[in-house]
């Protein structure tokens, strides 16, 4: 049986820290809740809306330093611990997945409250959790609720609205390389999942001159994009319509480059390259990618033009049952490089 569950409210407007207990009493979310953030979103909004909830629930609260799991059993006992009700997140895409798991775990909602639009996690039914080498990505639960404020969201430097849409730009190799498995490995294809994917990713690039501007229209645009984007996962039961080679040659960077760029911008970078290797218009999507302000080389990306080139040759590995334009065997060194050399990567 395939059980698909999607976020039963999602709110997207200006000045909604208040709304977080409006939306648990709608929702009858219970009385003991934690507040999850991390030590810049603390600062952002975590600690208003801890503030705000204390007016009428029992509120716990918790630092979280990153999407990892023993993070993620750190939540998880706490909210046993406690007898926690329900979570709420208030982060990016890390605190957003270790809530998302932990509170899945422990059997308990969450409640999604955004602080960036930089990835399509926001309401996503799987985290992507790392413990052991690289991410893997695990099945959860999705928010009960969705809370954007678009004024908090603004706030992020416009390098992170940038990302949100590298991570749905991916969603055009991402889809190609689940048809491609779909044909070669068999692997079960979602026609609905895959086309609600390719619309995020077409709305975005159709949108990017709005988008360019970072105000409160761009963000919203963004944010719907992202939260169709992680229907469209929750709809396939994978993370497979939004992630392809190009998100595991940025699984690859993180675990290379010193200093890692954000995940949207890696996956954006990645797609262009995937997307040459597909055979698709690759210099549409850097266009669209350029005019919204994202990264489109190693340069911008502030990585080693080497370290690109030797993601792009173990990327097939990190995860392997995931069949992509890679293949089994992957790209050798030389088709590596010509590769990012002809996308102007590097
Ligand atoms: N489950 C899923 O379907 C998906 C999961 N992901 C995952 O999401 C993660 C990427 O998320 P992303 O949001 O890019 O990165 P992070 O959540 O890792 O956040 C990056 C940094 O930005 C800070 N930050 C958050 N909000 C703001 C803000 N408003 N202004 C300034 N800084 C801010 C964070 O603060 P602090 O230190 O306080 O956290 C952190 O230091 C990856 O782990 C990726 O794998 C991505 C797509 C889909
Ligand atoms: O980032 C994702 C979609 O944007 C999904 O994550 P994984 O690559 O970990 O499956
Ligand atoms: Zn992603």
């Amino acid at each position: 049986m395939h059980l698909i569950e999607f976020p039963r409210e999602v709110l997207l407007g200006e000045n909604l820290k208040s709304e977080v207990k409006n939306v648990a009493r709608r929702l009858n979310l219970g009385e003991r809740v934690l507040v999850l953030y991390g030590p810049k979103t603390k600062e952002i909004a975590g600690k208003e809306v801890e503030l705000d909830l204390k007016d009428a629930f029992d509120v716990h609260s918790l630092t979280v330093w990153g999407p990892y799991m023993k993070e993620v059993e750190k939540v998880e006992k706490k909210i046993l611990d406690l007898a926690i009700e329900w979570v709420v997140a208030v982060g990016g895409g890390s605190i957003i997945d270790v809530a998302k798991l932990a509170s899945f775990r422990a059997n308990v909602p969450f409640v999604s409250f955004p602080t960036t639009a930089s990835h399509d996690g926001i309401a996503s039914a799987n985290a992507s959790i790392k413990d052991l080498g690289a991410k893997t990505s695990v099945k959860a639960r999705p928010p009960i609720a969705v809370i954007a404020d678009v004024r908090v969201i603004k706030t992020a430097p416009h390098r992170y609205l940038a990302a949100g849409v590298g991570d749905v730009i991916s969603n055009i190799t991402a889809v190609r390389d689940w048809k491609l498995a779909h044909k070669i490995k068999g692997e079960y294809f979602s026609e609905y999942a895959a086309a609600l994917s390719l619309m995020s990713a077409k709305m975005v690039m159709k949108n990017a001159d709005v988008i360019r501007l970072g105000n409160e229209d761009a963000v919203r645009k963004v944010v719907k994009a992202l939260i169709s984007s992680g229907v469209a996962m929750s709809i396939a039961g994978s993370s497979r319509p939004a992630s392809g080679a190009e998100h595991l040659f940025s699984h690859a960077l993180d675990m290379l480059a010193s200093k890692p760029a954000l995940h949207g911008e890696q996956t954006g970078v990645g797609t262009i390259i995937m997307a040459y290797l597909h055979g698709i218009n690759w210099r549409k999507i850097r266009e669209a990618l350029k005019r919204v302000g994202a990264p489109t080389n190693a340069y911008e990306l502030g990585i080693d033009p080497e370290i690109i080139v030797e993601a792009l040759t173990i990327a097939h590995t990190i995860r392997p049952e995931r069949y992509t334009i890679l293949g089994r065997d992957g790209l050798t060194k030389e088709a590596a490089r010509r590769a990012a050399e002809i996308t102007g990567v590097i």
